[in-house]
C-alpha cells in the first residue's frame, strides 16, 4: 500500500483487485449471468452486416425477389429486437449487481472511517476522508453500470467480428487486425497520461474540500482574527487548482478523440483497399466486401467505446483504490489494550505524544488510575488534560510507550452529538438491548426524567438535525444518560458539565455523579470544587504530571494545588460569583 506524504493510503492495483474479488463473494453467479447475456446479445448484433452483404450479392446476381427482401428484413428486425432486449437485460442486471457490491464497499468504508485513529485523519486532513466517502463513491457509482457491460460487449464484439471477417475472406480479418495495434498504442498513451491527470484532479478536489471545511469550522476564529480575505484566497487557490486539473483532464479527452479518429480512418481505408483488390482478383464478391465494411464500421463504435470506457474506468479505478485504501487500513499496533493488574484500571507507561510534527507534548508520561476510583485531572489551559483523556480513550495513539485500559471505555466531551432519530435511539446507542424500563431508570438516575415532559412524543420524539431542538444542557444530560446505559468499565468526562452555566451546573454535576457511581472515572475538571470531590487528583503542567494525591494530601503539601485551593477558599469567603469566575480563570 503506497502512502503519499500525509494523505490517507491508496490501495495498489493488486490490493484493489483482491478486495474487489472478496467483495464479489455471494454475487458471482449473477455476475456470470451478466457475462453470458452480454455475449449472446453481442453475437446477435453481428447478423445484420452479414445479411446485408448476402442481399447485395443477390441483387447484383438478379436473384433477389420480394421473398429475399422480406427474409432479410425479418432477420434484421429479429436480431435488432433480440440484441436490444439482451443488452437492456444485461445493463439492468449489471447495474443491480454492481450497486449491491458498491453498497457493501461503502458500508465498510464508512465503518472504517468512523474507527480510524484520529491522528491518521488529522494528518491527512478531514477533507481527504470526506472526499473519499463522497466524490470517490459517486465516481465509482456513476462509472460501474456503464463500464462493466461495455467492457463485456466490446470485447466479445471484437472477437465475433474478427471471426466474421475471416469467414468472409481471411484478408479482411488480417487487414483489420494490422490496424488494431494503432488502437493499442492509443490506449497505452491514454493509460500513461490518464491516471496521473485524473488522480491529480481528485487530489485537487480533496484539497478544495479541506480548505472549505477548515474555513467553515473555524468561522468564528476567521472572523475574530480578520482572516476572511486570507481564507477567501486559500479557497480561491484550491478552486483554481481544481479548474486547472479539470481542464487538463478534458484536454486529454480531446487529444484522445483525435487519435481515435485517425484509427477509424486508417481501418476503414485498409479494409476498403483490401476489398477493392479482392474483388478485382475475383476472390471476393461485392456483397462480401460490403459485409466486411459494415462489420468494421460496427466494430469502430465498440472500440471507441472501449477507449472511452477506459477513460471512465481509469477515473473509477483511481477512486476505487482511494476507497479501498481506507477500508484496508490495518488496526494499528499501540492501540490501547486491556489491563491485567488487579486494582489498576488504566496504566500509562512511558507515554510520548505529539500532534503532527509539533513538539512533544508528553514525554515519558506514567500514570496509574485505580479501579473503581474517581480521578480528577486539573491544570491550566493547554496543560494537556484533553489530550491525556484522548490518549487514554484511544483516540490518539502514543508515539512511544503503552496505554493499558479496560475494553469498554466511554469518553464524553463538551461537544455532544445528537443523532437524527428518536430520543430512545439516541439513548440506547451504546446499549441496543436496553428496554424502556432501563431507559426510564437511567433517566431517573441522571435526573433527566423531566426532559420527557418537555418533549412532544416522549422517548419517541425525533431529535437531532431537523428534529426537536435540545439545549446544550439537555444534550449533555442525554450523553450522560447514554453513558449510564452503555455501562462502560471506564468513564471519562472531559469537562462534560463545564459549559452549562450556573443554572444547570448543579443538575449536570448530579448526573455526572450518578454516571460515575460504582465505576472507574476520569474527570477532566473545569471547576476546583468538582475536583475536590474526587478520590484522587492529578495536577498537570505543560504535559507533565507535577502533583498527584488526595485532595487533603495535596492541600497539606502546600504545592500548586494547595495554592489554588487557598485562593479558591479566600474567594469563597468574600463572593461566590467571584469564586466561579476565578476557578474558570485558573483552569
Ligand atoms: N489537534 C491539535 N493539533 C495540534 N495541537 C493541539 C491540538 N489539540 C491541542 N493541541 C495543543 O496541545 C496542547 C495541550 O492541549 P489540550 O487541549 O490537551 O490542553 P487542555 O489542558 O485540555 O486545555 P483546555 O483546558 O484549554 O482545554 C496545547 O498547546 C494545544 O494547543
Amino acid at each position: 500500500m503506497s502512502q503519499a506524504s500525509a494523505a490517507l493510503p491508496i490501495a495498489s492495483g493488486r490490493e484493489t483487485a483482491r478486495e474487489v474479488w472478496r467483495l464479489s463473494r455471494g454475487h458471482r453467479l449473477r455476475l456470470a449471468t451478466v457475462g453470458v447475456l452480454g455475449i449472446v446479445s453481442t453475437a446477435v448484433n453481428v447478423i445484420p452486416p452479414v445479411i446485408i452483404g448476402f442481399l447485395v450479392d443477390r441483387v447484383r446476381a438478379g436473384t433477389a425477389d420480394l421473398g429475399t427482401v422480406a427474409m432479410v428484413t425479418a432477420a434484421m428486425v429479429g436480431s435488432a429486437a433480440l440484441g436490444a432486449a439482451g443488452t437492456a437485460m444485461t445493463i439492468v442486471l449489471a447495474t443491480r449487481v454492481y450497486h449491491t457490491i458498491l453498497a457493501g464497499l461503502r458500508e465498510q468504508l464508512v465503518s472504517r472511517a468512523m474507527t480510524l485513529p484520529q491522528h491518521l485523519v488529522e494528518r491527512a486532513g478531514t477533507g481527504d476522508l470526506i472526499s473519499r466517502t463522497s466524490d470517490d463513491v459517486t465516481a465509482v457509482a456513476d462509472a460501474a453500470p456503464s463500464v462493466i457491460p461495455a467492457l463485456t460487449v466490446t470485447a466479445f464484439t471484437i472477437v465475433v467480428s474478427l471471426g466474421g471477417l475471416a469467414a468472409l475472406e481471411w484478408p479482411y480479418a488480417v487487414a483489420f487486425a494490422v490496424v488494431l495495434p494503432v488502437y493499442v498504442l492509443v490506449m497505452r498513451w491514454y493509460l500513461r497520461i490518464g491516471p496521473r491527470v485524473y488522480g491529480a484532479e481528485r487530489a485537487a478536489m480533496s484539497a478544495r474540500a479541506q480548505q472549505i471545511l477548515e474555513s467553515q469550522r473555524g468561522y468564528a476564529t476567521v472572523l475574530g482574527l480578520g482572516l476572511t480575505e486570507q481564507r477567501h484566497r486559500s479557497v480561491l487557490a484550491a478552486s483554481w487548482g481544481v479548474a486547472v486539473w479539470t481542464l487538463r483532464a478534458r484536454a486529454v479527452g480531446v487529444m484522445l478523440n483525435l487519435r481515435l479518429n485517425f484509427g477509424e480512418c486508417l481501418s476503414l481505408a485498409t479494409v476498403l483497399v483490401v476489398g477493392f483488390v479482392l474483388i478485382d482478383a475475383d476472390v471476393s464478391t461485392v456483397g462480401a466486401a460490403t459485409a466486411a465494411m459494415l462489420l468494421v464500421l460496427r466494430l469502430l463504435g465498440p472500440i471507441n467505446e472501449l477507449v472511452f470506457v477506459v477513460d471512465d474506468l481509469q477515473s473509477a479505478l483511481a477512486s476505487l483504490s482511494r476507497m479501498i485504501g481506507v477500508v484496508t487500513i490495518p488496526e494499528e499496533a499501540g492501540e490501547p489494550s486491556a489491563t491485567v493488574d488487579a486494582g489498576v484500571a488504566v496504566r500509562l507507561n512511558g507515554v510520548a505524544f505529539r500532534y503532527g510534527d509539533g513538539p512533544r507534548l508528553f514525554d515519558n508520561l506514567t500514570l496509574d488510575i485505580p479501579t473503581g476510583q474517581r480521578t480528577a485531572v486539573v491544570g491550566a489551559s493547554g496543560a494537556g488534560k484533553t489530550t491525556l483523556a484522548a490518549v487514554i480513550a484511544g483516540i490518539h495513539l502514543p508515539e512511544d510507550g503503552t496505554v493499558a485500559q479496560p475494553g469498554r471505555t466511554t469518553l464524553i466531551t463538551q461537544e455532544t452529538h445528537v443523532f437524527v432519530g428518536t430520543l430512545r435511539d439516541n439513548l440506547t446507542l451504546g446499549a441496543p438491548t436496553a428496554g424502556d424500563d432501563d431507559v426510564h431508570a437511567a433517566l431517573d438516575a441522571t435526573g433527566a426524567a423531566g426532559l420527557l415532559d418537555l418533549l412532544p412524543d416522549g422517548l419517541n420524539t425525533i431529535v437531532g438535525t431537523g428534529g426537536h431542538p435540545l439545549t446544550d444542557a439537555q444534550a449533555q444530560q442525554l450523553a450522560l444518560t447514554r453513558l449510564l446505559l452503555a455501562d462502560p468499565e471506564l468513564a471519562i468526562l472531559d469537562e462534560a458539565t463545564a459549559e452549562a452555566g450556573s443554572t444547570h451546573a448543579g443538575l449536570l454535576d448530579r448526573a455526572a455523579d450518578a454516571v460515575l457511581h460504582g465505576r472507574t472515572g476520569l474527570v477532566i475538571a473545569h471547576r476546583l470544587s468538582q475536583a475536590a470531590t474526587c478520590d484522587r487528583i492529578v495536577v498537570m503542567e505543560q504535559g507533565r504530571i507535577i502533583e498527584s494525591g488526595t485532595h487533603n494530601e495535596l492541600v497539606a503539601a502546600g504545592g500548586v494545588y494547595g495554592g489554588l485551593w487557598s485562593a479558591w477558599e479566600a474567594g469563597r469567603s468574600t463572593n461566590n460569583t467571584v469564586i466561579d469566575k476565578q476557578e474558570n480563570k485558573e483552569f
